[in-house]
């Protein structure tokens, strides 16, 4: 049987523009494949996954979801989501997270579903913070989804701030028990995701008290709803927020609680405890209790690099078969991918994704190595993969969002139509910039680590540096750029140690000028986070150039090494101005970097529409094909884009009757009554 989206295959039926395309590639995408995933058997075990879903209608789309009401789009997701359970222990690895992730995306797509927050929310913190007799009570059903869970953490009031979360927990010597309470509005669990309707668990964050001592944010196992009937219990009030910007087919919720007990047991208590008596056992570090935070953000990195690969897949190859205008032949428009602008807006963002997917898998296996540790005690990584991952979460969210956002504009108007998806893809991704810690909050998580670390250095300690901070100590020496990528490196550390020293020096003389540490804080914030920005994509540049490093098949080596060009020369030019303050750049330099990225341009522009179609992302997965159902239309991978833009126009319930209701009871009532 043929895979639906096989690399070099040239298909008779497709748009002879986009196979011209795949054509003129220097690699094969199966092999790029297998470097973007991280093996062989990965990238085939993805195919084999699109393969099989794609053979299981009752996986597709019913109908064309952009046509949906919120009820309906959550009915929807619903129907697959648990269509897709019966099917999941023969599709997927059931203990492999990346497999269970790319499925849900292939049949839910980007709108979110009453499960969406069930595996990678509610089952790791339970996973990381319970013990293995909570383990034994609660995971295996969780597992086998006997009970749905969501994660409670942010309230109404606060969701950045989490010391002053105001939900209360506070422990009854007299009945061993923990009673859960919402004091005020403000204190209303807002917006943890499947909370609203779906969850009859959650795992609550709350602050623990015990004889009146606050001891902080916990984490507790609450059931919210009967089993059966579904309804909430006695003491709980729950509901859905209302519509989002986007992700619809979630049910985000509130939660208050009336001096609601729970057992004692219930306080996840793998690394603290508070015993029959009340005594409080600390765990063996201050912040145990966020490590499901670290989690959650060393894996945001891929997850977001594949939302704007996504993106950029439908608008690569919609660009490819969108004629307009002429360049020297005037008998045929050309492609706009063509175009210079088009490709300055499009191929870097293809560089962000690729360089993403690979600092997002050196975080996720850093957090492994990390999670082994703490389980042995050992939390002496938690500091730099809190202050690496509060930086790369920050970062990659935004460019994406930007990514994103350029590819929507690169397909014109029809990019604005929700048959581009683009829209909803938007809708999804940008939300990381907000959940999982406010942006500006994290960047000035990492700003703390990098003063501390300036701190050092300047006291003479360069020894105590750890490796990701080590460049704070090095000495300025100029780099010529011709030399390759490690010229680059250096000059961007010579960047972001001079902007971290700068806001650190900032920082101190505030302080010295006697305004208070908070206060002084605050007045060197935005230099502050422009140090962690510059921080973070020093780190992912270095992760590019490593991953690049690594390869041995040369044809994927050769183009990844212009792609990794192209992210270099655009990543240090959106940053010059750093370097030509101090003349540590010339602006010959300037010059020279302009030049590289233009001409990595013109490199790349043969194998762009191979390098999206190397992350084999189905048409389903793109809502790319009508026919069944699926409604995205520009990205097709046939790329026969206008009869589907007409066949989807025409399926829009607007045009199943010819005079609307609005005609006859308004407009045309108003037209007769302006004829008398
Ligand atoms: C197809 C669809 C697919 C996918 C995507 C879709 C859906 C997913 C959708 C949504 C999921 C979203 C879920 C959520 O949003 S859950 C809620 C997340 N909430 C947050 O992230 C809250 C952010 N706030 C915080 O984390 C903390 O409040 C804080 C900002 C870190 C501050 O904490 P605080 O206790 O006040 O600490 P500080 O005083 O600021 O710092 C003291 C000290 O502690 C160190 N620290 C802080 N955190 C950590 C940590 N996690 N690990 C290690 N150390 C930590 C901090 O660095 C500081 O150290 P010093 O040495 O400087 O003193
Ligand atoms: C799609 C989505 C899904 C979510 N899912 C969940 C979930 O499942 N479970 C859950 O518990 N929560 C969830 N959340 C909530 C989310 O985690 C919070 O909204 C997020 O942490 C931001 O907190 P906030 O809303 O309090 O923002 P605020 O902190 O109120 O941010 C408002 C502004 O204040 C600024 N600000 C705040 N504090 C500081 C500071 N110290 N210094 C400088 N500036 C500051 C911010 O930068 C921002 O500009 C979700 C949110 C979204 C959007």
């Amino acid at each position: 049987m043929t895979m639906v989206f096989l690399n070099k295959e040239i298909r008779d039926g497709d748009n002879p523009d986009l196979t011209e395309e795949r054509k003129t590639a220097t690699f094969d995408t199966n092999k790029m494949a297998e470097v973007i995933y991280g093996s062989e058997k990965l990238a085939r075990r993805r195919r084999e996954i699109s393969q099989a879903v794609s053979l299981i209608p009752e996986l597709a789309d019913s109908k064309p979801l952009p046509f949906l009401s919120r009820n309906e789009k959550i009915l929807e997701s619903t129907r697959k989501v648990t269509a897709l359970n019966e099917h999941l222990p023969r599709l997927i690895n059931m203990n492999d997270e990346d497999e269970a992730w790319h499925i849900h995306s292939e049949v839910i797509g980007f709108e979110g579903n009453p499960l969406a927050l069930h595996h990678s929310l509610f089952i790791p913190p339970l996973v990381i913070q319970g013990s293995d007799e909570q383990h034994e009570k609660w995971l295996g059903r969780a597992k086998r989804r006997e009970i749905i869970g969501c994660y409670a953490q942010t309230e109404l009031g606060h969701g950045s701030n989490i010391r002053k979360l105001e939900t209360t927990a506070t422990y009854s010597l007299s009945t061993q028990e923990f009673i859960l309470h919402t004091p005020t509005i403000n204190a209303l669990k807002w917006w943890p995701g499947a909370l609203g309707k779906s969850s009859n668990h959650a795992v609550v964050v709350a602050s623990l008290i015990i004889k009146e001592q606050n001891y902080g944010p916990h984490l507790f196992m609450v059931q919210i709803r009967d089993e059966q009937s579904h309804e909430p219990l006695p003491g709980i009030a729950v509901g859905d927020i209302g519509p989002k910007m986007a992700f619809n087919g979630a049910d985000n919720g509130f939660l208050g609680f009336n001096n609601f007990r729970i057992p004692r047991g219930n306080l996840l208590n793998r690394h603290c405890n508070v015993e029959v008596d009340g005594t409080y056992v600390r765990p063996p570090h201050d912040k145990m209790n966020y490590a499901g935070m670290i989690r959650v953000r060393s894996r945001m990195a891929a997850e977001q690099g594949t939302f704007m690969a996504q993106a950029l897949t439908i608008a690569v190859r919609y660009s490819a078969v969108r004629r307009q205008g002429f360049l020297e032949n005037k008998s045929q428009e050309v492609k706009v991918l063509d175009y210079q602008t088009q490709q300055h807006r499009l191929f870097p963002a293809i560089a962000r994704s690729y360089a993403f997917i690979f600092c997002g898998f050196e975080t996720i296996q850093k957090y492994e190595t990390l999670q082994n540790e703490m389980n042995s005690g050992n939390v002496s990584l938690m500091a730099d993969l809190h202050a690496l991952t509060s930086g790369i979460k920050s970062v990659v969210t935004y460019q994406t969002g930007e990514g994103i956002e350029q590819a929507r504009m690169a397909c014109g108007g029809h990019g604005y139509s929700m048959a581009s998806y683009i829209s909803e893809i938007y809708g999804c991704a940008i939300g990381g910039c907000t959940y999982e810690g406010e942006n500006m909050v994290m960047l000035l998580q990492l700003a703390r680590y990098l003063v501390k670390s300036v701190e050092l250095a300047m006291r003479g300690k360069p020894g105590d540096l750890g490796p990701m901070v080590a460049y704070l100590a090095y000495p300025d020496i100029k780099v010529d750029l011709v030399t390759g990528p490690e010229a680059y490196v250096k000059m961007f550390q010579h960047i972001s140690k001079r902007q971290s020293i700068k806001a650190t020096e900032k920082f101190h003389r505030k302080m010295e000028s006697g305004v208070s540490r908070d206060e002084a804080w605050n007045q060197c914030a935005v230099e502050l986070t422009r140090a962690s920005r510059l921080h973070t994509r020093l780190y992912i540049i270095e992760t590019f150039i490593r991953r690049v490093d690594s390869i041995e098949d040369l044809s994927i080596k050769m183009v990844l090494t212009d792609l990794m060009n192209l992210h270099l020369n655009y990543e240090l030019l959106d940053v010059a101005s750093y370097a030509l303050e101090d003349g540590f750049m010339s602006s010959t330099q300037m010059g020279f970097i302009k030049n590289q990225l233009y001409s990595s341009l013109e490199k790349i522009r043969p194998n762009a529409v191979s390098l999206v179609d190397s992350f084999q992302f189905s048409d389903l997965q793109l809502r790319s094909n009508l026919l069944n159902f699926l409604f995205q239309v520009l990205g097709r991978r046939d790329g026969h884009v206008y009869q589907n833009l007409f066949e989807w126009a025409k399926s829009s319930p607007l045009n199943q009757t010819e005079v609307l209701p609005s005609v006859t009871q308004y407009l045309k009532p108003m037209m007769e009554k302006a004829k008398l």
